[in-house]
């Protein structure tokens, strides 16, 4: 209960910004809503895992999005043994960005407890003491916060992003789906019981998270050789699963793979579920997706609630992989009050 407080209270903030902008604007507003989106998904991932708030962790989540982008432009030469300790244009841009971060992360270990986190950390996974390895005990602290922090806060934003654009290009769901939230909840706020009664907001969210999966590309390394099929794979290589591929299969989906049809879902249309993988699959599943999903649903519930929209004029249409789906020049809605 105390997460989705939590989470209530990070939406109720945008819900207020929103309200505030249109009735600045007279009515109805043009909202580019994806800063939105991180500001409310970094605001609960700073809150929940490391008790700060966005605006603590709002220089964090600047140097994440550089450190996104520059690895994103690094694109294939990724797997290449050694590349990334070469001074090359693309690993001056990173290392500076990656310096700063592991500055502020370590600020907000040591404002938490700097003793329990450090000691804890240590002898749990290196076996030794914070004083035998300092050096290996922040870098263990930084590189887990680093991961806790971009797994929580960008693919969450980026889902909901793609969920209100596909909403809005599809007013009949929209309002299916508002309908629904009015009814379940009953002026009341969102809680851990009307969101399991939502039934078509999570067909929604499942629909979107199928053709805007924010994970396109899975990378497993095969620890030992293998044969995959008919195929020899040698120990080291790295195996790249197509998501976005599979999610949108004919085959495995009907001809109208590419259709935003969340009824899919509630028919089970999909012959084989295991090739839905948003949130991956085995035993390095993802271990925010629960979390993920109230987040998702609580937003989603507060904004339908309270306002309708449409897709802006403005907005171009140019879905885009950079290590995540993301739309190159962000969803501009146009918003106004129910
Ligand atoms: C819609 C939002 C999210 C999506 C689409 C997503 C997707 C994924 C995917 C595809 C993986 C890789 C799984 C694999 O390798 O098989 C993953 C891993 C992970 N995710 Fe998420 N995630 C989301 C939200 C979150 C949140 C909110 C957290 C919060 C802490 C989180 C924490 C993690 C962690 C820690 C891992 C690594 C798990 C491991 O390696 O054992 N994720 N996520």
């Amino acid at each position: 209960m105390g997460m989705i407080k939590l989470i209530r209270e990070s939406a109720m903030t945008l819900i207020d910004v929103w309200n505030n902008m249109i009735e600045a604007k007279g009515g109805a507003a043009d909202i580019k809503i994806d800063q939105h989106m991180r500001s409310f998904s970094g605001d609960v991932i700073s809150k929940a895992c490391f008790g700060s708030d966005y605006s603590k962790g709002g220089e964090i989540f600047v140097k994440l999005r550089a450190l996104l982008e520059c690895a994103s432009k690094k694109g294939f030469s990724f797997g290449i043994p050694f590349m990334k300790c070469l001074p090359t244009k693309s690993n001056r841009e990173a290392w500076a960005p990656e310096k700063d971060l592991r500055t502020l992360i370590l600020k907000v270990v040591k404002e938490r407890n700097e003793v329990v986190t450090r000691r804890t950390c240590c002898k749990r996974f290196s076996g030794r003491s914070s004083e035998q390895c300092p050096d290996a005990t922040d870098s263990f602290i930084v590189d887990n916060c680093k991961n806790i922090y971009l797994a929580g806060f960008e693919t969450t934003a980026l889902a909901a992003t793609c969920c209100l654009m596909l909403l809005a290009a599809n007013p009949e769901w929209q309002e299916r789906v508002r309908g629904e939230v009015l009814g379940v909840c009953d002026g009341q706020a969102p809680d851990n019981d009307t969101i399991r009664k939502m039934k078509l907001l999570s067909v929604a969210i499942n629909e979107s998270l199928r053709l805007y999966p924010p994970v396109a590309i899975m990378s497993i390394e095969v620890f030992e050789e293998m044969k995959f099929g008919g195929v020899h794979v040698p120990k080291g290589v790295n195996i790249w699963a197509l998501v976005l591929t599979l999610h949108t299969d004919p085959e495995v989906w009907g001809a109208d793979s590419y259709q935003f049809n969340p009824d899919r879902f509630a028919n089970g249309a999909c012959k084989l579920p295991h090739l839905y993988m948003p949130f991956g699959v085995g035993p390095r599943v993802c271990l925010g997706q629960h979390l993920a999903s109230a987040e998702l649903k609580i937003l989603l519930s507060l904004i339908l609630s309270n306002f309708s929209f449409t897709l802006s004029p403005t907005y171009i249409h140019s879905p885009t992989l950079n290590l995540v789906i993301e739309p190159e020049h962000g969803v501009d809605l146009n918003v106004k009050k129910v």
